[in-house]
């Protein structure tokens, strides 16, 4: 009997193997192409920011929408397994739809490097993500459900640790996403999967059974009507008005169902703030220095849930037990919320610190405007009414000057004195050129905002008599200024070339700053130490390890919420409607990606600090609230209840026999447990 225990237990960890090797594959995937996408859209598609952000949101609020539509199609039709493979081709179609949309020569006809024919690629790309969408839909709820039907009813322990394990194959395949391409891991995914079917425990799919919950409902709520009057007798339970047609069984499993629906309501608000990670907070590293920012961006959160998974399970939780604590799964989901409600407030200090040393942007009515001087002498500049700079030449105004009015004038102390009326960009940042003709002195717009991803915004105005050319840069016209172009932090060379001259310009760049460089008509004789610069918007001096504490937080706070949710949706489900409540719990996700959509990004608050502490916040109080609310529910064990029902209207000898097996099963284990402590000892 030992020999057999010990061989039942291999197989079931290599089948278990299996399908948690198939979700590191999917999630592998899944974070490798979600990794790149707000670039393709900018940078293939052209897009601006906000298009890029918000196509990128619904996208992934989509993908935790169409679980409930394969939910419905395990649990009515196709059961688990055939649901997961059928979907999985659907996902990998996806993601060669997406591949394909993605190369510019299909309709690049002139070989410009860039497509001719956008809506193409738009609708290629689109149908691909519905594809993909569909695919992670159908595969996600049933493959936890899935692996939790392998254990049997009395191995809650090894249930909770399958999901722990569960969890961090998808961060392990989130981790390695960025290393290898996503299409390889959607053709191993199905591969690995199938290698497991002769293994695996499937259940078999029960009828339509989200048409029969949505019938009996119904029923029940027509029912209650037609019997509001006071004379009809009240009933323990709504559902119980569908006494009269439905099974008792199927009223039973409903009502379990939606007292975890119920429960599951304040939760979107834990992923609205969960899911900003990927959006207020890499935009507040942008205004950040240090040189890991794409590092840690990508890869800090699946780094610590790989270690922190571990050290609860093993050690936090058993510890919280041994001191006599009763730390149930609803409790640790509340502490969850409230830890990344503290990550939050993290996010709000560290912000309140940026600010300090942020430059002092414009509002929507003013307008800002600094002056340079590439005249030969030092100018006085009298800007209408009452603004009076002195300007030495090759220099520039200390700082912007703020107006809140957008039309001035600008008058030159030269002989004869110039003037010239400008209208100034509403909201907007300037720098007036003076050129080495003053006459002909102009505008030129500014960044008004952080450059990205911490890199630097730099411009050249050209002082020089003659066309210039300059690495990576058009070639420039005397007087003319380039457009900003972005680089990298370090030290970057650049060579200006006219003719046969040249010479080498070397400078150190921090993070996120901007510079003006002026070049004057001495360039090459003094080998381009004369270039001067002209600092438009400081580098970066908040180091981004002041974020490791936000992102610790949230990481503690996912592990107590999201690894506990998972179980809790699991065990708390009657057994032919587990991958629906997976589904449910994953909506929980899309509707706290909607809340980002609609809330962060339509209702911004004038102060980002301002806006960490509202949602910090809004969590705690629904945190208090899902703290009452849990208060209230009772844990349930969902065979024993249905044993009871079946009971109650006389069970079936089929069923009988199957749960009899169980229990013998069931104590042999117990004996054999006892067996293998009797030997130690
Ligand atoms: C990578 C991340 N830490 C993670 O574990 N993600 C989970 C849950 C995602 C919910 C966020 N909207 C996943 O299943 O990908």
């Amino acid at each position: 009997t030992l020999f057999s225990n010990k061989k039942k237990k291999r197989k079931k960890i290599c089948y278990i193997f299996f399908i948690v090797v198939n979700e590191f594959c999917e999630r592998f995937s899944y974070y490798g192409m979600r990794a790149v996408l707000v670039l393709y859209f900018r940078y293939f598609l052209l897009w601006d920011d906000d298009l890029a952000t918000s196509i990128y949101h619904a996208f992934v609020a989509l993908c935790y929408l169409t679980p409930i539509l394969g939910a419905i199609i395990a649990d009515s039709w196709l059961g688990k397994f055939k649901t997961i493979i059928y979907l999985s081709i659907v996902y990998a179609i996806g993601q060669v739809t997406m591949a394909i949309s993605t190369i510019h020569d299909i309709t690049d006809a002139n070989r410009d490097g860039t497509p001719d024919n956008f809506t193409f690629h738009i609708a290629l790309s689109m149908l691909g993500l519905i594809l993909i969408a569909l695919g992670t839909g159908g595969i996600k709820p049933c493959v936890a459900a899935f692996g939790g039907d392998q254990f049997q009813e009395h191995q809650s322990r090894q249930l909770n640790t399958f999901f722990s394990v569960f969890y961090l194959c998808i961060n392990a395949g989130s981790l390695l996403s960025t290393l290898i391409t996503p299409l390889k891991s959607v053709a191993s995914t199905l591969m690995v999967f199938i290698a497991g079917s002769g293994m695996y425990v499937k259940t078999d799919p029960e009828g339509n059974i989200m048409w029969s919950v949505c019938k009996c409902i119904g029923f029940a709520i027509k029912n209650r009507f037609r019997h509001r009057s006071s004379s009809y007798p009240k009933r323990e339970h709504w559902m119980d008005w569908a006494n009269e047609k439905y099974d008792k069984l199927l009223i039973a499993q409903i009502k379990m169902v939606l007292k975890v629906l119920f429960l599951y309501i304040p939760l979107p608000m834990f992923w609205t703030l969960f899911d900003q990670k990927g959006s207020r907070w890499t935009l507040q590293a942008t205004t950040m220095s240090g040189d890991f920012v794409s590092i840690l961006i990508s890869t800090v959160n699946p780094i610590l849930i790989l270690t922190l998974v571990p050290i609860m399970d093993r050690l936090i939780f058993p510890l919280i037990q041994k001191c006599g604590l009763n730390f149930s799964p609803l409790k640790r989901m509340t502490v969850g919320m409230l830890f990344a409600a503290m990550a939050f407030v993290s996010a709000a200090l560290v912000q309140i610190e940026i600010d300090k040393t942020l430059p002092n942007f414009p509002s929507s009515s003013e307008s800002q405007l600094k002056v340079v001087n590439t005249y030969s002498t030092t100018l006085n500049v009298t800007i209408s009414p009452n603004e009076h700079l002195l300007i030495e030449s090759f220099g520039s105004s200390a700082d912007y000057v703020t107006f809140d009015h957008q039309d001035i004038t600008v008058s030159l102390n030269t002989n004869p004195v110039i003037t010239k009326a400008f209208s100034l960009i509403k909201g907007g940042r300037q720098t007036l050129i003076i050129p080495s003709d003053p006459t002909v002195m102009y505008l030129k717009e500014d960044v008004k905002s952080k450059p990205r991803e911490g890199k630097n915004a730099i411009r050249f105005v050209n002082g020089y008599t003659a066309d210039l050319n300059i690495t990576n840069l058009d070639s420039i016209e005397p007087s003319a200024t380039t457009n900003y172009t972005l680089v990298n932090q370090g030290k970057r060379d650049f060579v200006l070339r006219h003719g046969e001259q040249w010479c080498e310009f070397s400078r150190k760049f921090g993070f996120g700053a901007s510079y003006t460089f002026l070049i004057p008509s001495t360039v090459f004789s003094d080998d381009c130490e004369s270039i001067t610069e002209v600092e438009d918007m400081k580098p970066n001096s908040v180091h981004m390890a002041l974020q490791i504490p936000q992102y610790f937080l949230i990481t503690t706070g996912e592990v107590m919420f999201s690894v506990t949710g998972l179980q809790f949706s699991y065990s708390q489900a009657p057994k032919n409607m587990k991958s629906v409540l997976q589904a449910g719990w994953l909506c929980t996700n899309a509707v706290g990606n909607i809340i980002v959509l609609i809330v962060a990004e339509l209702g911004k608050l004038p102060k980002q600090w301002a806006e960490y502490l509202l949602f910090a916040s809004l969590l705690v109080a629904v945190s208090i609230i899902f703290s009452i609310m849990a208060y209230f529910y009772t844990y349930i064990d969902p065979a024993e209840i249905e044993a009871q029902v079946r009971k109650e209207q006389g069970l079936e000898p089929e069923e009988m026999e199957k749960e009899t097996l169980e229990m013998e099963e069931k104590d042999e284990d117990q004996k054999n447990e006892q067996g293998v402590k009797q030997t130690k000892i």
